[in-house]
C-alpha cells in the first residue's frame, strides 16, 4: 500500500533540477523514460541557454530563476558544481519551505553543510546518483538529513529505484560511493574505448569492436548480478589451463590491473573528501 500511494503522489508532485548540466539532464531523462514524473511537472534552471533546447525537447519546462523555480516546486534537486552550490544555496534559502524536499547531489557537500545553508529544519537528502541512470542502469545510494521524514525517504527511494539501483546509505560511506560509482562509469567507458582499440589494433572494425566490448562487460555485469557468483569464479571460468585469456590476464597482473583500479576508487574517494573539508 505504502509504494503504492506513495508513486501516485509522485505523478502529481513537481520537480525543479537547479542546474540542468550533464547529471540533471540524465536523471530527467531517466525519470521520464520510467514514467514516474511527468515531463510538464519538471523545470530545469541554469544560467545560459545551453541546454534549454535539449530540455525543452523532452518537453520539461527551463528557466533561468532558480528562485522561481524552487518556489513552484515540490522537490528540488540541487545538480550545480560543488563550487557553485553555496552561492546557490544563499540565492533560494529565502524561498525554501515546509513544502520543499530537498536533495544535493553534489560531490562532497556534507549535509551538515547544506542544512545550515537553509532554513532551520529544512528536509534535505544527499544523493550520489550516477550517469547511466540516463539508460534506467543507474547505481546510487541516499542519505537522508535530520529533518527528513520517512515518507521523504521512500519518495527519493522509489524516485531513485526507477532509475537503476539505489540503497540508504549513512553519510561516512558517500565519498567511497562517489569514488566507486559516481565516478565510476568514466572508468567503464575508458575501458570499453581501450578494448575497442585493442580490437582495432588486431584488425577489427572500430564500430563493431565497440559493440563487441561494451557488450562483453554489459554481459559480464550482468553474469555477476544475476548468478550470484564471485567475479572470480566467474573469471576463471573463462581462464582455459594454458589457454588465451590466461596469458592476457597475465598481461593486466604484469600492468598493475588491480592496482590500478584499486587507485582510481581512492583517488576518487580522497577527492570527494577534500572538496568536503572544504565546504565546512
Ligand atoms: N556528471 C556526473 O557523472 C555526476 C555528477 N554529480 C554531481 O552533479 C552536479 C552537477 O554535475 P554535472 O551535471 O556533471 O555538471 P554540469 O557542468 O554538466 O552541470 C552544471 C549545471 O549547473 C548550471 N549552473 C551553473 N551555475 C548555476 C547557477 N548559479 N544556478 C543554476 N544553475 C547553474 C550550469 O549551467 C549547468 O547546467 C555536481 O555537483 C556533481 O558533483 C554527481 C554524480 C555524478
Ligand atoms: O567528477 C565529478 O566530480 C562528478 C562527481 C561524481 C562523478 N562526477
Amino acid at each position: 500500500m505504502g509504494e503504492i500511494s506513495v508513486k501516485k503522489d509522485i505523478s502529481e508532485m513537481s520537480l525543479a533540477f537547479v542546474g540542468a548540466g550533464k547529471m540533471a539532464q540524465a536523471m530527467a531523462k531517466g525519470f521520464l523514460a520510467a514514467g514516474v514524473v511527468k515531463a510538464d511537472h519538471i523545470t530545469a534552471t541554469a544560467p545560459s541557454c545551453r541546454s534549454q533546447d535539449t530540455l525543452e525537447g523532452i518537453g520539461c519546462q527551463f528557466t533561468h530563476n532558480n528562485k522561481e523555480a524552487v518556489a513552484n516546486s515540490d522537490i528540488i534537486f540541487l545538480s550545480v558544481k560543488p563550487h557553485v552550490l553555496p552561492g546557490v544555496l544563499q540565492e533560494i534559502a529565502p524561498v525554501v519551505t515546509k513544502r520543499h524536499l530537498m536533495v544535493s547531489v553534489a560531490a562532497g557537500v556534507p549535509l551538515q553543510f547544506l542544512e545550515e545553508k537553509l532554513p532551520p529544519k529544512s528536509r534535505v537528502i544527499r544523493v550520489m546518483p550516477n550517469t547511466p541512470c540516463v539508460v534506467r542502469q543507474g547505481a546510487s545510494v541516499y542519505v537522508p538529513g535530520s529533518h527528513v521524514e520517512k515518507e521523504d525517504s521512500e519518495i527519493i527511494k522509489s524516485l531513485l529505484s526507477s532509475l537503476g539501483y539505489c540503497s540508504e546509505s549513512n553519510e561516512g560511506m558517500i565519498s567511497a560511493v562517489t569514488g566507486l560509482a559516481g565516478s565510476g562509469p568514466a572508468y567503464a567507458f575508458t575501458a570499453i574505448d581501450a578494448l575497442a582499440d585493442g580490437g582495432v589494433k588486431m584488425g577489427l572494425p572500430r564500430e563493431l569492436s565497440i559493440k563487441l566490448a561494451a557488450q562483453t562487460l554489459l554481459g559480464a555485469s550482468k553474469m555477476v548480478l544475476e548468478t550470484g557468483k564471485h567475479p572470480m569464479q566467474l573469471k576463471d571460468d573463462v581462464c582455459s589451463p594454458g589457454g588465451t585469456t590466461i596469458y592476457a590476464i597475465h598481461k593486466l597482473e604484469s600492468g598493475g590491473f588491480r592496482n590500478l583500479l584499486i587507485d582510481a576508487v581512492e583517488g576518487a574517494c580522497l577527492r570527494a573528501d577534500a572538496i568536503a573539508k572544504k565546504a565546512k
